[in-house]
């Protein structure tokens, strides 16, 4: 086997530093589709590593490879995700310096699985002590947790993440940071994708028992907020299979069956709320078309709420409930000062409004199980946090037809890693090659800090125009183009936002208006 390897390693360059043309992309390209031909997903520049994804299960993740990559010098073995882990744990552990792993690339192209096979190595390589084999189950059987109510189908991936996701911690014990849930997923999904992948384990996995306790059917083509993108299957996957691996990874946090119930009592709440209708009524008034599904979720309300723990309703009648539920939907609460005004919204509005709280309440739910994931890691972590190895896996570039707000966050975000990617490797490097008077090829390359600034220049660009809007105005806003138009209502022509391709050029208006046609953003472009 060492042998194969000597001479399938000889494929093209381990490290793009040593490729003769090193500054043409498509010698870049032919180097990693050689290796890629061979097996070889691999490549290293310098200390980056380039991974592709294989989509297929490579015998290379074995306890074999972890013992071969364990303490072994990064440069030694052929490019491996262990090896710069191996590397991270080394430095943080003898020379005392924090290390972070930062996964970067557009969505499916494999972060979510690097991630996973770090924390595996350090699972792998941690030395046995007292607690600690329930913190490396902890860590590992989190993993289905998070990806049933943080991850979905897109047309890009099957199990795309829709969530950023720092985690840091030593050997021991860790911390976990959620950023950025895509809950606009939970009322809408293009063509082709679905909704957390948690709506249909619940539905295919939950006994008749559990469904009828939480009034659902076993069919998500009944619901609106599960069937928008036409897909609710998704071929190789089992989400009966899926519920029972949640149930016991749940189990692994702590999270006991009362606390489980709670959580599927919730996700019913949602899934009701997505089908309440509404119609235009009595002077221009919402009015809800089907009042007994009001009823139903009335219901499903008071068993959440008499969950031990829970907030016991004051008045346990259905009746009641449905009575303050079906004004919850169709007015509007405004407290100003000491006073409180309730005013009836129109049918735009409640439909808005419905989604706002089916949002909200899938976000806070999300946030609760990060929290009480973290709860359960830390508890066995008896070693003070001094020095910490921090692994940030944020889901990926992607442009829609339309785009959501939340995309446009992330996409800027990832912008922002490139830049630093830019400020941390070229930059510096050629910075220090002048500083020490070093004679060197100048590279040219893209910077792309002129579309970070499109979003974030003080006073110039996005966030500082959409600063001086109306606050609540900004609240409302459901996407990018949404917002954009919102704006573009109170000052005249100042930004508009559509889908688009690659960076094609970033021009400056005759009035200084910037005009930009990017890659990341969709094209995004002041216009005069
Ligand atoms: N190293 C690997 N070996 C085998 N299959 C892989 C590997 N990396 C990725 N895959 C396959 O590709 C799929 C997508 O990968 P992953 O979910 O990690 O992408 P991602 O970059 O995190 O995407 P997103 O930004 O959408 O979350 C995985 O479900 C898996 O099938």
């Amino acid at each position: 086997m060492e042998q194969d390897l000597h001479v399938r390693d000889r494929v093209g360059v381990q490290d793009f530093v040593l490729l003769e043309d090193h500054t043409s992309e498509s010698a870049f390209i032919e180097n990693l589709q050689k290796r890629f031909n061979e097996g070889l997903i691999y490549t290293y520049i310098g200390p980056v590593l380039v991974s592709v994804n294989p989509y297929k299960d490579l015998p290379i993740y074995g306890s074999d490879y972890v013992e071969k990559y364990r303490n072994v010098n990064f440069y030694e073995l052929p490019p491996h995700v262990f090896a710069l882990t191996d590397t991270a744990l080394r430095s943080l552990r003898g020379e005392l310096i924090n290390q972070c792993i930062l996964i970067s690339g557009e969505s499916g192209a494999g972060k979510t699985e690097a991630s996973k096979k770090v924390l595996q190595f350090i699972a792998a390589t941690t030395r046995k002590k007292a607690n600690l084999e329930t913190v490396k189950d902890k860590l590992l059987q989190s993993n289905p947790v998070l990806e049933a109510f943080g991850n979905a189908k897109t047309n890009r991936n099957d199990n795309s993440s829709r969530f950023g996701k720092y985690m840091d911690g030593d050997p021991t014990g860790g911390h976990i940071i959620n950023y950025l849930l895509e809950k606009s997923r939970v009322v809408f999904q293009a063509k082709g994708e679905r909704n957390f992948h948690i709506f249909y384990q619940l539905l295919a996995g939950a006994d008749d028992a559990l469904l009828e306790k939480l009034s659902l059917k076993r069919d998500p083509s009944h619901y609106v907020y599960l069937k928008q993108g036409d897909s609710s299957k998704v071929s190789g996957v089992d989400d009966a299979e899926g519920f029972k691996t949640v149930r016991e990874a749940l189990q692994v946090m702590e999270i006991g069956d009362e606390e489980q119930q709670a959580l599927f009592l919730l996700l019913s709440v949602i899934i009701h709320l997505g089908n309440i209708e509404f119609a235009s009524g009595d002077g221009g008034r919402a009015r809800i078309t089907n009042p007994d599904l009001v009823s139903t979720i009335a219901k499903v309300w008071i068993l959440f709420c008499c969950l031990p723990g829970g907030k016991k309703p004051v008045s346990d009648t259905p009746f009641s409930h449905t009575k303050k539920l079906v004004k919850a939907l169709l007015n509007k609460t405004i407290e100003a000062r000491d006073d409180v005004v309730v005013s009836p919204m129109a049918r735009d509005e409640a439909v808005k409004a419905r989604d706002a709280l089916s949002k909200s309440v899938y976000e806070r739910m999300f946030t609760w199980l990060v929290q009480r994931l973290n709860r359960s890691l830390q508890s066995s972590w008896e070693v003070k946090k001094k020095y910490v190895l921090g692994i940030l896996d944020i889901y990926g570039f992607e442009i829609f037809q339309s785009n959501s707000f939340e995309q446009l966050c992330i996409n800027y975000c990832n912008e922002k890693l490139q830049q630093l990617f830019i400020e941390l490797t070229l930059k510096s490097e050629q910075d220090e090659y002048r500083r020490e008077g070093i004679a060197w090829e100048p590279v040219t390359y893209f910077d792309n800090k002129i579309i970070c600034d499109l979003i974030e220049e003080k006073h110039k660009a996005l966030t500082g125009i959409v600063d001086t809007c109306n606050k609540r105005d900004i609240i409302r806003f459901e996407s990018a183009t949404s917002l954009t138009h919102h704006i573009a209502k109170g000052k005249p022509g100042t930004i508009e936002i559509t889908h688009g391709g690659p960076v094609t050029g970033i021009t400056k208006g005759k009035n200084g208006h910037l005009m930009v046609t990017s890659k990341g953003l969709g094209a995004l472009k002041q216009v005069p």
